[in-house]
């Protein structure tokens, strides 16, 4: 067994080892004082970015990027909740609330962002759906056009490669460079949920299909039991055959330099190495460092709303509603207990764990116990193809299975000790389901606290400031505990964990009004952010790009990341963000007249 051991370990390192060969080189190349593009932060959209637009021969481009390598203890899939622990976060917080957030220290959500190559798509759990394609045609709708469904299908075809043998055959994309695939290991809780679902009325089929309604195992970004990032799936294969792709880690931009007679932005300023270095851009800064630092930035830059930026001492170069349109979704976790086995801290430590591993199989596959998803249109139940309102996503452990989760949702100890400790003292096999709101409607606002880039800028989730997304939680979170009358879950013994939480002792518990405190308390993040670079029509007063991600009187400079939604989609939105990005990089090739 000893021997075993090491020698499993040692596979590990060399695997380890491997990866550290693909990571793009940043040291060959000195940075150069110009280039045709800037790409700033090597997120989900940056790396798609700079690897689409450094097709082009031609054409010089530079990515820069805040954090620095992805490693391959990073892609190994059950560990993502320790991610956030490290230092690849940028460990932001919400601002305290006193209607949200009620169960984390000081009344503040912890908001983790990927600040490592891949962003945070190496920090996510790589749960991968695309939306409801009414999510698009809505973004259409509002004026955006070329935004609808049908002209986004190519996009999402593009970059996905997936391997999920019963995908919808003429909806997937089968070729492209990120990897989407079942895990190759199931619990029998996930087996559970995928039953009890159906015994509900959902049919089991591909959720990225025509019909989003049903159950499913999860779909993921993961392949053979590794996490496929976008600085894997783009820059990985790229590595020292694009002469004219210049990556540069550890380097923050703390502006985007805009000529404030011409209005045209014509390069950065980034920091790196100890040093503050200008770099020129021939043709466009493009701004990929996602839902909270894009806003950041570009305010820091002079633009944003002219009244916050002059209040900060910034001259404002262009009057547009940056930072505002924050959206996310939220899911108050329900646990449940069980007679199926659920995932055990101390298992992680099995020698037969890693040997699968090795074997690109077993539970280390599973991301962050992950396993299940389900979506409900729970105001329209009778439309099979309805627009759901509610997903339901199953993970296989507790919050006592693994201390890393509750310091990263940063849990008050008080909650955590009255509510969950007993789980963890008695070993208890217990697992948790997230009623997900899809669409919410509250709105939150990114603000600078200071003009210095290297300070965190403030966050107002504004969670349930509407009261629809308090009530259409309470309505998820009650279809969770009904799934446990199904056969499914009755074979497994499953039961709600009835520990009430002690700051809601004042309502009767179970009542609606109990539940309401209850969603109040956990809100936890599902760490969409998104929104605060809205596009939209010239005649949409809150948009900051146009619909070809163009900022809005400034030259030269365009948004492409989670921040230009108009509206969160109904899903996870790493995979929207790949599209985003493969889109934006077809405009821009369009613009500069590069033919493919
Ligand atoms: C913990 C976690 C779990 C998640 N789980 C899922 C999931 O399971 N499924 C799913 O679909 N989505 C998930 N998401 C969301 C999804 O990963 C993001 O929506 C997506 O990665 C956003 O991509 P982006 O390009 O907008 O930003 P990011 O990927 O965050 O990229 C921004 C990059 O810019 C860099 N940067 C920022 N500022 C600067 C600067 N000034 N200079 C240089 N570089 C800078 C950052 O370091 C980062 O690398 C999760 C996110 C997190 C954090």
């Amino acid at each position: 067994q000893e021997r075993n051991v090491i020698l499993e370990t040692l596979e590990f390192l060399r695997r380890g080892q491997q990866d550290v060969e693909l990571e793009n080189y940043d040291n060959r190349y000195e940075m150069e004082g110009e280039y045709d593009f800037i790409v700033v932060g090597a997120g989900t959209a940056g790396c798609t970015l700079a690897a689409r637009l450094s097709e082009n021969p031609k054409w010089k481009v530079l990515l820069l990027e805040a954090g620095g390598p992805e490693r391959l203890i990073m892609d190994v899939p059950i560990v993502a909740h320790f991610l956030q622990l490290g230092e690849m976060n940028w460990k932001y917080r919400t601002q305290p609330s006193d209607h949200a957030c009620l169960a984390m220290n000081n009344n503040r959500c912890n908001w983790p962002r990927g600040k490592v190559m891949g962003g945070s798509s190496v920090l996510n759990y790589m749960m991968y759906t695309r939306g409801n394609r009414r999510d698009y045609d809505r973004w259409a709708e509002l004026g955006n056009e070329g935004w609808s469904f049908e002209d986004v299908l190519p996009y999402f075809k593009k970059y996905e490669g997936s391997t999920v043998p019963d995908a919808d055959p003429d909806m997937v994309g089968r070729k492209g460079p990120v990897r989407v695939s079942y895990v190759n290991w199931r619990s029998s809780i996930a087996n559970a949920f995928v039953e009890a679902a159906q015994q509900d009325g959902l049919r089991y089929r591909d959720y990225n299909g025509h019909i989003q309604n049903g159950v499913s195992y999860l779909h993921t970004t993961t392949y053979n039991s590794t996490r496929w990032s976008s600085n894997r799936s783009y820059l990985y294969p790229l590595k020292g055959k694009r002469p004219n792709l210049h990556v540069k880690k550890n380097a923050l931009v703390t502006k985007v330099l805009i000529d404030p007679t011409t209005k045209t932005a014509y390069g950065v300023l980034v920091s790196t190495d100890g040093h503050e270095h200008k770099i020129l851009a021939r043709k466009e800064v493009i701004v990929s460092a996602g839902a909270i630092n894009s806003p950041q930035l570009l305010m820091l830059s002079g633009v944003g709303p002219a009244k916050h930026l002059k209040e900060m001492g910034i001259k404002p170069l262009a009057d547009l509603a940056v930072g505002f349109n924050l959206q996310d979704h939220t899911a108050p976790a329900v646990t449940f207990t069980t007679n199926a086995t659920s995932l055990h801290f101390e298992d992680f430590a099995q020698p037969t764990w890693l040997n699968r591993f090795n074997r690109q199989e077993g539970p280390y596959g599973s991301p962050g116990g992950c396993e299940a998803i389900a979506f409900w249109d729970l105001d329209h139940p009778e439309l099979e193809d309805g627009w759901p309102d509610i997903e339901l996503f199953l993970v296989g452990g507790s919050m006592s299975s693994n201390p890393a989760i509750s310091r990263a949702f940063g849990l008050k100890k008080k909650i955590y000790d009255n509510m969950f400790a007993e789980i963890e003292d008695r070993n208890l096999n217990a697992f948790m389901i997230f009623p997900m709101i899809l669409r919410p409607k509250s709105r939150g606002r990114i603000m600078l606290k200071s003009t210095d880039p290297f300070k965190y800028p403030l966050i107002f989730a504004n969670y349930f400031n509407h009261p629809y997304d308090v009530d259409i939680s309470v309505r998820g979170l009650l279809k969770a505990i009904s799934l446990m009358n199904q056969q499914g879950f009755k074979k497994i013994d499953a039961k709600m964990w009835d520990k009430r939480v002690p700051t809601c002792k004042q309502h009767e518990f179970q009542s609606y009004a109990y539940w309401e405190c209850y969603v109040k308390h956990f809100t936890f993040t599902i760490y969409h952010y998104s929104g605060t670079c809205k596009m939209g029509p010239k005649s949409d007063r809150a948009a900051v790009v146009d619909p070809r991600l163009r900022v809005y009187g400034i030259k030269n400079l365009r948004v492409a990341d989670a921040s230009i939604m108009p509206e969160i989609m109904s899903g996870h939105p790493n995979g929207p963000v790949f599209m985003i990005a493969e889109k934006a990089a077809d405009m821009i090739k369009e613009d500069h007249g590069f033919k493919q």
